[in-house]
């Protein structure tokens, strides 16, 4: 198997007026292709800011970043916008659906970067909103949603590429346990069919246990 992952931060930092956060000190990650992790931890431990980093989001950080063997800081804007794009499928907590465009229209905003045949597109959507259950709410606008409707959307609209890494904060948070099973099952469908490497930041421990490996962040004295 090969890495996928190579990360060793040494900290980040956050400055807000006169105080300063800093997280993630001395924390490594190695991560190898097609693996499972949860990543879990107390409330601002720095979850979320671990996965914006690994998802090239945030670049504001003092350490070194290796992704597909390629190391981070030597990538153009343009190399990076494509890895974000079409490699990594990003699953925020908030992600923003654009209120003016139907749900359908939404999922498939990836499209618009992508180089692949049009029917093959069409069949990832096909497949992606039949498994999820949401053909009958393709037509609604985000504000015409419930909380679990839009993060339905936002999930499809993240692996509608299939992409080589599945980044989840909170995947599960906002669903019953229906739709909980729904998510976790595509997530790992992708994992076993695409052979996508998944990271998942969860509180849920039943979700956290069926990954492969669970790393636990915690907050160090400084
Ligand atoms: N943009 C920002 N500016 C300043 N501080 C921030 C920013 N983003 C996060 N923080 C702070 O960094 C810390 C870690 O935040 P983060 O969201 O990464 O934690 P988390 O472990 O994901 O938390 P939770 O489980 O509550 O979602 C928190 O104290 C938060 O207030």
């Amino acid at each position: 198997m090969n890495e996928i992952i190579g990360l060793d931060i040494e900290r980040k930092i956050y400055k807000k007026r006169a105080s300063t956060v800093t997280l993630l000190q001395n924390f490594s990650l190695n991560v190898q292709e097609g693996e499972k992790i949860a990543i879990v931890g107390e409330s601002g431990v720095g979850k979320s800011t671990l996965l914006n980093i690994i998802g090239l989001i945030d670049r504001d950080y003092a350490g070194t970043y290796h992704l597909f063997g390629q190391d981070v800081a030597e990538l153009s804007d343009r190399e990076l916008a494509y890895l974000r794009n079409q490699k990594i499928g990003f699953v925020l907590q908030e992600s923003a659906l654009i209120n003016s465009l139907s749900l359908a229209d939404n999922i498939k905003l990836p499209f618009l970067y992508s180089k692949d045949p049009k029917r093959h597109l069409a069949e990832r959507f096909d497949e992606v909103v039949t498994t999820l259950g949401i053909e009958p709410i393709l037509s609604k606008k985000p504000l015409d949603c419930s909380g679990g409707e839009k993060a339905r959307a936002v999930f499809a609209r993240a692996i509608v590429m299939s992409p080589e890494i599945v980044l989840a904060d909170e995947p599960t948070a906002s669903l019953d346990i229906d739709n909980r099973e729904k998510i976790l099952d595509l997530i790992f469908k992708l994992n076993e069919e695409n052979g996508s490497t998944v990271l998942t930041v969860t509180h849920d421990l039943y979700v956290a246990q069926r990954h492969d490996r669970v790393v636990t962040l915690q907050r160090k004295e400084i």
